[in-house]
């Protein structure tokens, strides 16, 4: 089992204009939710065992504090509206605050992430080359793993045969709590079976 440790880095669309599928939902809610979801995600992060920190990329300041004050480091996007530019940026930012760490791209739309779940994913990992995840749906992509000098994320509609086409190796079999991400209610009702973290929990009882 490899015991190589990695930085997580967490994007996150200021919430108040991000999750915009969890439609029919109060404004205010799916703020909530949408900062719920990036809360428990960060925190199963921060107790995995091969992470070693957890950087989250947003520009939303006043939320960045609420992630600081869980554990994980925070920069705002290095490029506006291009997510995979600011991924870029934060790697080579985790480059220099942590050189012995290899970097993690992960989603933070993942509301049931379990610890124990990263870390058997991470451990199947061979960071000298790219690997990613596909999504719960199969089309798109929750993680992606890439030594520093060869970091280069496509995330966006349809990542997966994006990722592909750039020699990615797809990681299988990996749990579920690693590949649901949640875009909409469906989605919600998808990631409560598989038991979601505490603050999304709360949250989502009337919902689903
Ligand atoms: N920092 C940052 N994070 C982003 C940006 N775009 C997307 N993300 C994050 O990337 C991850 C995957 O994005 P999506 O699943 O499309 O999430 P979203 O943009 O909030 O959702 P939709 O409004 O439904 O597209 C989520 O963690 C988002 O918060 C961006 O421009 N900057
Ligand atoms: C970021 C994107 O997420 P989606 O918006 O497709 O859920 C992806 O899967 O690469």
């Amino acid at each position: 089992m490899s015991e190589q440790q990695y930085v997580v880095l967490v994007p996150v669309k200021p919430p108040a204009i991000g999750k915009s599928r969890l439609v029919g939902l109060d404004p205010d809610v799916r703020r909530e939710l949408a900062e719920a979801f990036a809360q428990d995600a960060v925190v199963a992060c921060l107790e995995a065992s091969l992470v070693g920190a957890v950087l989250v990329v947003t520009d939303d300041a006043h939320f960045s504090r609420a992630l600081t004050a869980l554990g994980a480091a925070a920069i705002p996007d290095g490029v506006s509206d291009d997510l995979n530019g600011s991924l870029r940026q934060a790697a080579a930012e985790a480059g220099r605050r942590w050189p012995g760490l290899v970097p993690v791209a992960m989603c933070a739309d993942l509301p049931a992430l379990r610890s124990a779940d990263l870390d058997a994913t991470l451990a199947r990992v061979d960071p000298s080359r790219p690997w990613f995840v596909p999504d719960a749906d199969g089309v798109g992509t929750t993680l992606y793993v890439a030594a520093l000098d060869e970091f280069d994320p496509r995330f966006g509609p349809g990542s997966r045969e994006e990722h592909l086409d750039t020699g990615a190796r797809q990681l299988t079999g990996v749990p579920a709590s690693v590949r649901q991400d949640v875009d909409n209610l469906a989605d919600l009702r998808a990631a409560s079976a598989l038991g979601l973290g505490r603050r999304t929990a709360a949250l989502a009882a009337d919902l689903v």
